[in-house]
């Protein structure tokens, strides 16, 4: 499946169930956009209720048949094996990534399609090193017992994943959830189903197991996403998107008390001290603002600024904002598109709102002018606000795009509670040269994940997550082993 930007055929997607690749029971497809042209690249076909049927009963399958047989030491040459084949056709996975989303090659080179295979290989080394725990017990009788603990594969794994990483996010899921032996069936996003199906083609290619990896298509009420959260034979569900989809799946899940695992939204903030390294704060907040568009859950959109640094600071980021391109292909400043019309449209009514809640707008604000094959894309200006009420919506909801709105502050306690003020809890960043501070700061925050004079700096085996309305449950290393297995105690008397 090559994608290039101006194709004029359109590709078809199809479901990947049991080692093959089919269309939907019910004939249903729905078009495939390239976000960067407006134009349909597309079609991808919907799963019926019976294929999705079809996908869980075959996830069932393999772990009662070859995989469930398989040893730990197989199973994890199989893994590695799916990072080498994904390092090998990265050509492929760049095409089909930004023909999806029409980020910039360089961002999916350099993050997307490298984490693809970094997310295998990193739980198959978890996997293969991970012990478990014992214990020798003294018994009532003068004897002895021994306790040992075991870990288990949860089962079939129900995956729902986002649009703004799409292959990263879903293998941070596949990954582990393989390497602990369990088998999965992948609902990507509607807006980005290219590279989750051409993944099918790596999984067969190594010699996976028929049912390990299953991949089904739909969107909305009445679809696969529904069919497979409700489905009896899922056994655990987990999911990375907004936090309203996450209450609807959670409902699902509480029907035979099913497991989830939730990376949802956040507001994330970032706190300036006056005495921070500004080139650093800067460079590490233009890409915390601006990377992708705006459209990474770990993006900032609130800015607290110690007041000695304020207007510098809003002159630097402004200068920031307007040195990005949007719509420039090939311009190393290219910013891109956002994922579809509809999202641009909810962002634009955040940049409306931000004008009727007081905004100066700094930069800014509206739709590009861009002309040629570009001209239909879903472009929107970096944006930069001041002068926004710290309880103001734009600076309390989640907007997923090129933004922020920058506040100033005079005092530790006054920083602290504010960046606090929020029902999201995912991350946050702390910008000081003052070590002790940083630490105290960084210790106060309500989030999963603190970065200090950094951003998206991502060590794999660390706990990664959210708190509050961001999430449930911690991802990354030994952590995700707690989703991924159950773990059983065995006691034998001596
Ligand atoms: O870096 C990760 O493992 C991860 O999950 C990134 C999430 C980005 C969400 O937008």
């Amino acid at each position: 499946m090559n994608s290039n930007m101006s194709r004029s055929v359109t590709d078809t997607i199809l479901n990947f169930i049991a080692g093959s690749y089919r269309e939907g029971g019910d004939g249903k497809t729905f078009v495939n956009v390239n976000p960067a042209t407006g134009r349909e690249i597309g079609t991808v076909h919907e799963a019926s209720e019976a294929d999705v049927a079809d996908a869980v009963a075959a996830a069932k399958a393999a772990l009662n048949g070859p995989w469930g047989s398989m040893t730990t030491a197989e199973r994890l040459k199989l893994i590695s094996a799916v990072a080498t084949e994904i390092e090998r056709r990265s050509d492929d996975f760049l095409e089909a990534e930004v023909a999806d989303t029409g980020k910039p090659r360089h961002i999916a080179s350099h993050i997307d399609i490298p984490r693809g295979a970094a997310n295998f290989r990193m739980f198959a080394d978890v996997v293969a090193t991970m012990p478990t725990e014992s214990f020798n017990t003294p018994t009532p009788d003068g004897g002895q017992a021994i306790n040992y603990a075991v870990r288990k594969p949860k089962g079939v794994i129900a995956v729902i994943c986002p649009w703004n990483f799409p292959l990263l996010l879903m293998t941070w899921k596949v990954g582990p959830a393989l390497a602990c032996g369990n088998t999965v069936v992948v609902k990507p996003s509607e807006e980005t189903p290219r590279t989750a199906t051409l993944l099918g083609e790596v999984m067969n290619a190594v010699g996976m197991p028929e049912g390990v990896f299953n991949v089904v298509h739909g969107f909305g009420a009445g679809s696969a996403g529904e069919y497979l959260t409700s489905h009896k034979d899922v056994d655990a569900i987990t999911f990375t998107g907004e936090t309203g989809t996450g209450q609807a799946i959670m409902q699902k899940a509480a029907v035979g008390v099913r497991d989830v695992s939730f990376e949802l939204g956040g507001k994330n903030a970032a706190i300036v001290f006056a005495d921070a390294d500004l080139d650093k704060a800067i460079e590490g907040l233009s890409r915390s603002v601006f990377l992708n568009t705006g459209q990474v859950c770990l993006g900032t959109e609130r800015v607290y600024v110690e007041r000695p640094l304020y207007d510098e600071f809003v002159r630097r980021m402004a200068r920031a904002a307007e040195a990005f391109r949007p719509g420039a292909i090939g311009d190393p400043a290219y910013l891109g598109p956002l994922i579809s019309a509809e999202h641009r449209d909810k962002v634009l009514n955040y940049y409306a709102k931000a004008i009727e809640e007081g905004a100066t707008v700094v930069v800014g604000g509206g739709i590009p002018k861009i002309d040629g094959e570009h001209a239909d894309g879903f472009y929107i200006e970096p944006t930069l606000w001041t002068g926004l009420a710290h309880d103001s919506t734009v600076m309390r909801e989640e907007i997923f795009g090129p933004c922020c709105g920058v506040i100033p502050f005079d005092t530790e306690d006054e920083v602290t509670a504010l960046a606090n003020d929020t029902a999201y809890g995912l991350c946050a960043t702390v910008w000081t040269e003052n070590v002790s501070r940083a630490h105290r700061v960084a210790a106060t925050m309500r989030v999963g994940v603190c970065w200090v004079n950094c951003w998206f700096l991502r060590d794999l085996r660390t706990a990664f997550g959210g708190s509050g309305q961001s999430g449930i449950g911690r991802e990354g290393g030994v952590h995700s082993l707690e989703f991924y297995t159950e773990t059983a105690n065995i006691c034998l008397k001596l």
